[in-house]
Order: C-alpha cells, then structure tokens, then sequence
C-alpha cells in the first residue's frame, strides 16, 4: 500500500500555519503590562528594586521578549563504519550521518512550543543547538531577535537537560541560593537575592522539601520531580527571556508531569519563549502546547499551532480511526511510519492483504515529509523572514554587555563557589574513614619506627622516603578525581556564563586545601615524634613543611592528570605507573640507576622532597656504625652520599616550577572542555 498522495492541502494557502499571528489572545498576552514590560536594555537584566513587580512571583515578572527563528537547520555527524581493526583504525571512510535536515520554526514571546517525535528523531539536538550549545558543524541559521547567539543571548538563556546535574549533598534551598548567588546581576544585593531564591521554591512548590537534600546516585533525596523542578527553578532565578527544555517530563507520574507543564506554561505566559522536547504527552499535556514541531528521523513533518494538527494531517489524507485518539499518539505513529490507526488503512489492508511494513514505513514518512515541504515550509519560511519589531534589540544591547560578561565579580564567584564547594564536599573531606586511614598508618608506622636512632641510619631514611612517597601518592589519588567528577557540572555552569573558569579553579583547589594539609600534619606530628627523628623543633617544622610542599605538587599532579584525561579510571591506572616510577627512581631503592634512565628522577617530585628531608635531618657531624667498631659521618652513608646534597634551594625550585606548572597544566586543560 502506498501512502495517500501528497495532496495540497489548505494549510500551504494559509499565511503561516500558526493562529498567534492574529490571534487575539496573543495580542493580549503581550499587550499585559502586569505580565510583560519590554525591557530591551542589556544592562537591565533584572528590574530593579523598585520595579512594582519586585515582591510578585518570578512567573509573572517583566522581561526582555525574544523571538527564536530557525530555519533549515542541519546537522550531522560522522559515524564509524562497522569495518576496520580497533588497534589499527579503519580505513573505510566514516559515513556522514544526517541528524536533522531541513528544520525550520519560530517561537515568539509567550508561546510554549513542543517538539515531538519517536526515540532518536533528533529532538535533543535540535533542543541543544537551540540553546547554543551544540559541538560540530549546524547549517542553517538560528537567530534570536535577528540576532546569532552572543553571550548576551546566553544570559537570557535557561536550559534545562534531560539529566538534572545537581549537587547531591546540598538542600533544595541550598542550591537555589547559591544559583541564585552566582547568577543574578551584582547590582542586586544578597538579601535581594536570596529572596528571588524564595520566591522560586514557592512558585515551584519546592517549599515541603526546601531544606531535604537533592541526593542523586546511591545518596537518597528528593523525588525526580522535585529534582526537575530544582533544575527549572536554576533557570528561572535569571528570568530568563528564553527558556528551553529537554525532556522536562520523562519518568515523571502524569500529576507531576501536568504540573511541570502547567508551570512551562505560566512561564510562557509571562513573556517568555519556551521550547521543550517531549516524549509522550497525553492529550492533556498536549492541549497545553501552544505549538508542535514534529520530527521523523530528523526530518520536519509538522511544524505549527498545536490545535491545527489533526485538521493537517485530515487534509493531506490521515485521519485516525476514532474521534477519540490522542492527538500527540496519532503523530508520533505518524513520524513511525505507522498509520495502523487510520481509516485509509484499514481500507487498504482489507484490499491488498499483508503488505511489507518497513518498505511501507518509509514510503508514509516520506510522503509526509513532502506534504511538509509543500504544504508547511512555504508559509513558514515566510514567516521566518519576516522582521519583528524586536529584531535587532540584542545586538544594540551587546555592545554594553562585553564590558560586562560575568554576572557578578571576580571575587564574589570565588566566595560563593569556596562556599558552595566546602559545603557540598564536608562529608568527603572530614570523612571518619580517611581520618582513620592517616590516623592507623601513622600510628603504625611511629611503632614500626619506634624510637629508631641514627646509628640505624638505614632505617631512618628509610622512614623519610616513606613520607615522601605515603605524601606523594595520598593526596594524588585524592586528586585524580577532581574534575572527571565536576565535569558535568562545570560544562553546565560554564556554558551558561555563570563563572569565569579562574574563580571556579582557584576555588576548587583551596577548598580542598585543609584537609588536604590537616592530614598530613597530624601524620608527621605523631609519625616524626614516634619514629624517634632528630629531637628539635626546628628540623620538625621544617621535615613538617617539606612534606606539605610535597603534598601540593601531588596534588597538582592528579588534578592535571585527571583535567587532561577526564577519566578516573584512566587517571588512576597512569598515576600508578607514575607514582611506581617516582618510587623506584626516587634514590632510595636503587643507588647506581644506568645513565641512561637517571634522568627520571629529575621528574620524580618525590626525589625532590625525599633530597630535602634528609638534608634537613643530618649533618656532617653525626655518625652512625658503618663497621664494628667503626663510626662514620651519616652524609659519607651510601644511600645518602648518591642523593648528592648541595645546595637545598635548587630542590625548592624545581618543587616551586613542578607546583606551577602542573596547575597551569590543569587549568589550561579544562579550558579546553
Ligand atoms: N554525538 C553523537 N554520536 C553518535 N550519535 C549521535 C550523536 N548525537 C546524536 N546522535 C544520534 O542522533 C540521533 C538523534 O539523537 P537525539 O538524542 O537528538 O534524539 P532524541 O529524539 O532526543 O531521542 P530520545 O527521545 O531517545 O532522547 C540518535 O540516533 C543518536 O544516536
């Protein structure tokens, strides 16, 4: 059976298939001045105090209308072919995968649209690059006012992923203030912020569990709705003119899923553009879009009003087989290929009996992709030429705004995300088990090393090396997973503009900083004093700041590990290597390593700080029993006779460039993320 020929259907005579171009409803909407003052003015991001609307609920605040166009937008990606060795690659051309062609659409202030269609028909995609955030090469053109996607346009801009990336550890209210910190404007001051914070966890109905924490992973917290909500709630503290939303209702009860999109709306209603993508919405649901935007395989088969659709599809000969189909079912089978549920169908099967359903799938999309571009895309296209009187409004903004990028300062960013960090991260950091793991090795080692002299000499460098090597491992580990565990976090916090990465990284490493130096203070106190190293204060503080010096470079060291590679698993399985080669070439185990390979431990930071701590434990003068009998000068001691001690300054420095170089290392890597 072949799919109904493609007929002309009325909706091509319509000038633009949507009914807010002269609906009276529209013209209200925005003609609203409780809903929509039109603020054009960049620097305006947020009404000011004494704005009337101040004390109201965020839903139905004022903000800058923005028009979103797109037109003919294409996407696709190279995909491995199935040939070729995986050690060697393969040498078959990768195939160019078509991800979205020909999609075209526009959505104006006050509008809810929602894009529809089966798994894998490219909603997320399209959603994404919606939002600017799409890697690779989108043909076409996505405008907002006219204008392409600037950072101004980011501010405005709220996007909500299909995965919520939260804080597990911090308090529905928690993470509202501190979003709410981070992203409204510096002129608001923090009480002014706080209350917004407020008010969006009532106007979410976030009130019952404002103050459980967000939990995620094993850590049990608030239900998956309220975890949607927290993260549409992040996007609505900034008021944003243009929200979008990527499966804001999946594995949601239908309540909660009809509240969510009852919620959209609102927001729509107050001036706001908002797209999302949705999976299966149940008439109800549909009946609160005020346009749909239909895939197959990337492909548009309907974009328009939301109540025209199944006249749309009557016209070019698809009707359902009962009056009482949901109309969000009937064009989903539609985008399948699927018309089981139509009168014509069941007309043909009676006629033609077993028909060959892909062959007969591909040729229904196919025909509704032409009634598309012949009924729909003309006035459309059109439409999306046309100028509004918005247009352009961004752009004369921008220019203000790159004077201004960042929401708030420099070092407001720092304070917030130190505080936000130090608070998410307690649990981790005063963890009982790791204050047990120092605490038992260092009791165990004091009494291995129980009151060794320095006529063992042996023994006592022995005891050095195992702090340098305990402190170089410990806190690398540590740090391997820095970053592979905040990258969701941070592409989501960065690609909104929130923070510049220098606040976020320095914040980030001094959080971290105490307990990092806490630890191996307590190891060294109990440790040097045990173990029966040289009674005075002095060579203590000093054995004391080496290993702490130590402990920052091996911290560096997994945090450029982990910022290069972005894999836990891969940074863990190279710092063994690393950590294993510092150990052997450290000076201790082997004393005559070849020529040829000596030059490892010139790399090996714990060779630095192994130099420095027997430098600052001996002198000349004290001698240990290199014979029966016989008494020799602890520097003339073989093991540390190879280690050349001079002058100790040039180790400081070679830990001092290590220190640098490995963090710029790092920070120059998520740069690049
Ligand atoms: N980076 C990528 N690598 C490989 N395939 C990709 C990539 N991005 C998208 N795709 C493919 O593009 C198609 C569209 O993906 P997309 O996530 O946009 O679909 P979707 O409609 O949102 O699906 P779902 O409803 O299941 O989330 C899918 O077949 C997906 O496998």
């Amino acid at each position: 059976m072949m799919p109904p020929n493609e007929k002309e259907s009325r909706f091509s005579k319509t000038p633009g298939a949507n009914r807010h171009e002269t609906s009276p409803v529209q013209e209200n909407r925005f003609s609203s001045p409780s809903h929509v003052i039109p603020c054009l003015d960049d620097d305006d991001d947020y009404d000011g105090p004494s704005n009337q609307s101040r004390q109201s609920s965020v839903l139905r605040q004022s903000l800058r209308p923005i028009t979103l166009k797109f037109e003919e937008l294409a996407y696709s990606i190279k995909s491995q072919t199935e040939k070729g060795s995986y050690w060697f690659g393969s040498q078959e051309p990768k195939l160019n995968r078509l991800i979205l062609n020909g999609v075209s659409g526009i959505v104006k202030p006050g509008e809810l649209l929602a894009m529809l269609g089966p798994s894998g028909s490219g909603k997320t995609t399209l959603v994404t690059a919606l939002a600017g955030r799409l890697q690779g090469k989108l043909s076409g053109t996505v405008s907002y006012n006219g204008t392409p996607f600037t950072s101004s346009v980011k501010r405005k801009t709220g996007f909500v992923t299909q995965d919520d990336v939260l804080y597990p550890h911090l308090t529905v209210m928690e993470t509202l203030t501190y979003t709410a910190l981070l992203r409204l404007p510096k002129e608001l001051t923090r009480k002014e912020k706080l209350e917004q914070a407020e008010t969006v966890v009532s106007d979410l109905g976030l009130t019952r569990c404002c103050h459980s924490v967000v939990g995620g992973g094993l850590i049990r917290g608030i239900s998956g709705g309220e975890r949607k909500r927290v993260s549409i709630g992040q996007e609505m503290l900034v008021n944003p003119s243009l929200l979008l939303l990527d499966e804001p209702t999946s594995g949601l009860d239908s309540t909660t899923a009809a509240r969510i999109v009852a919620t959209l709306r609102s927001l729509a209603r107050g001036g706001r553009t908002v797209v999302t993508t949705i999976h299966q919405p149940s008439s109800r649901l549909y009946r609160m879009f005020d346009k749909v935007l239909v895939l197959s395989e990337g492909c548009p088969i309907y974009s328009g009003d939301s109540g025209r659709v199944m006249e749309y599809f009557g016209s070019i000969g698809y009707q359902p087989g009962s009056s009482f189909v949901n109309p969000a079912d009937f064009v989903l089978d539609l985008a399948n290929g699927i018309i089981s549920d139509t009168k014509q169908y069941c007309d043909q099967v009676e006629i033609n009996g077993r028909l060959d359903r892909l062959e007969e799938q591909n040729s229904v999309k196919q025909s509704l992709i032409s009634s598309y571009k012949k009924n729909l895309y003309p006035p459309l296209k059109e439409e999306v030429s046309r100028t509004f009187p918005q247009d352009q409004t961004i752009t004369r903004s921008g220019t203000k705004s790159l004077t201004n990028r960042w929401p708030t300062s420099w070092w407001m960013q720092f304070s917030v995300l130190l505080k936000r960090g130090l608070k998410e991260r307690s649990h981790e950091s005063f963890s009982g088990l790791r204050i047990f793991m120092v605490m038992s090795v260092s009791l165990l080692s004091g009494l291995l090393w129980w009151h060794s002299r320095v006529f063992h000499i042996q023994d006592q460098v022995g005891l050095l090396f195992f702090f340098s090597i305990f402190w170089g491992f410990f806190p690398l580990f540590n740090a391997i997973f820095t970053f592979p565990q905040e990258r969701p976090m941070l592409i989501k916090e960065r690609s909104s503009g929130i923070y510049r990465l220098s606040s976020y990284y320095i914040a980030r490493t001094v959080g971290d900083l105490p307990m990092e130096l806490i630890l191996p203070t307590i190891f060294v106190t109990i440790t040097y004093w045990m173990g029966g190293l040289k009674p005075s204060l002095t060579t203590f503080l000093m054995t004391l700041m080496i290993v702490l010096y130590n402990v920052l470079v091996a911290q560096g060291v997994g945090l450029a590990l982990g910022a290069i590679l972005m894999d836990a698993k891969k940074a863990a399985t190279l710092s063994s290597v690393l950590m294993l080669v510092f150990l052997l070439a450290g000076g201790y185990y082997i004393q005559h390593i070849p020529g040829f390979i000596a030059w490892l431990k010139y790399v090996s930071f714990s060779h630095y700080c192994y130099k420095l701590l027997v430098g600052v434990q001996y002198t000349w003068d004290e001698v240990y029993e290199c014979g029966s009998g016989l008494h020799c000068s602890v520097m003339n001691y073989e093991g540390i006779k190879n280690l050349r001690i001079g002058n100790m300054m040039w180790d400081v420095l070679a830990l001092a460039i290590m220190l640098l170089s490995y963090r710029v290392l790092a920070y120059l890597a998520l740069r690049n993320l």
